[in-house]
């Protein structure tokens, strides 16, 4: 039986997702893209940035650091620097959130050629996952061999208070358990494989530097190793969620860097991530201590100088040539 619905009014999907997102009395768009629907970038799109940035600069960087919510000043220390607005670089989204300036910066730390993201991207933003981490594969493209991510996070273990700093051992990637993952959609082969181990995205040489560096700058009493889980927010927790973050044996919670690390990860970067532990979950009914972004942002000032110290002797120090066990070799 044919529909007796007029043809101009039968709607696709991909419209009536559109519609769901404008308002139901103005028809106004309410925002732009839904990170459950993936689509994702082509290879163009990362290659088009890649091409602006090297026109637009003589820095071939090595190393990428993508600096988590207030601790953007690192990007402010590197010498001979040139950077850009993230609305100048063909494809990058904007950034919106307090603490995560917008600039891509580049320069020279250590001697070592750096490129150092002064703001990231959030899926909660409204940013698709292909979106939020496309800077990573501009990267790659760029060259760069090794990417620091370092985040602002609550704390579930007993042992991390607020102002400690946490190298990542692992992750706990929970948007992905639900199919918000950055690498769904058709596999691009230049970039890495289309099933990419995952169980050494957090290189063990890496993390040794960092502890041996630790204490040479006498900071051991505030670093331990622990796992990120990555949560979609843009809420904080609940008190039954904060509980079972804590069964399953998440250290600290954030809203970030997983996403990141699986692209870098596949593409064959070597990673570090550290998070700054800015607050403690709130566990317990009886505590009626309330997280909230400013609080979150303060802790991350006041820490960012030892932070800063941490990563710049971890770069002075790292072999730039040692790609890490997941180097498939490069293919551009
Ligand atoms: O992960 P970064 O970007 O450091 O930011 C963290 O801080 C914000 C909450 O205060 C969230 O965006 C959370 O992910
Ligand atoms: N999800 C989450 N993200 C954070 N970022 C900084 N602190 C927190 C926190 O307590 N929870």
């Amino acid at each position: 039986m044919q529909s007796k619905e007029p043809v101009s009014s039968v709607r696709t999907r991909a419209q009536a997702s559109e519609m769901l997102l404008c308002s139901p009395s103005t028809g106004e768009r309410l925002t732009s893209r839904v990170p459950s629907s993936p689509p994702v970038c082509s290879h163009d799109e990362y290659q088009t940035a890649a091409d602006w940035l090297r026109t637009h600069t003589r820095h071939r960087p090595e190393v990428a650091i993508i600096c988590g919510s207030g601790l953007g000043m690192l990007a402010d220390t590197l010498g001979c620097q040139e950077s850009f607005a993230y609305s100048d670089v063909p494809g990058f989204p904007q950034s919106t959130v307090q603490g995560h300036a917008g600039r891509l910066v580049f320069g020279v730390l250590k001697g070592k050629m750096c490129v150092c993201m002064q703001g990231r991207f959030h899926m909660y933003e409204g940013h698709t996952l292909s979106k939020t981490t496309f800077p990573v594969r501009v990267f790659k493209l760029l060259g760069v061999k090794t990417l620091i991510v370092t985040n602002a996070a609550g704390s579930l273990a007993d042992g991390l208070q607020p102002g400690d700093i946490m190298i990542i051992k692992d992750h706990i990637n929970f948007p992905g358990f639900v199919g918000l993952n950055p690498l769904i959609g058709p596999n691009d082969d230049k970039f890495g494989p289309r099933f990419p181990a995952m169980s050494n995205c957090y290189d063990k040489e890496l993390r040794c530097l960092a502890t041996e560096i630790g204490k040479q700058l006498e900071i051991t009493g505030l670093m331990r190793e622990g796992v990120y889980a990555m949560v979609g927010g843009p809420n904080f927790e609940s008190i039954a969620e904060a509980r079972l973050l804590h069964r399953l044996g998440v250290d600290a919670v954030g809203m970030s860097t997983a996403p990141e690390v699986v692209v870098a990860t596949h593409c064959g970067l070597r990673v570090f991530g550290l998070s700054l532990i800015t607050n403690k979950v709130v566990k317990t009914y009886e505590d009626s201590d309330s997280v909230n972004h400013e609080g979150v942002l303060e802790v991350s000032r006041l820490r960012s100088v030892t932070v800063q110290q941490l990563v710049t002797e971890l770069i002075g120090k790292m072999d730039i040539n040692n790609n890490g066990p997941n180097d498939a070799g490069t293919k551009f």
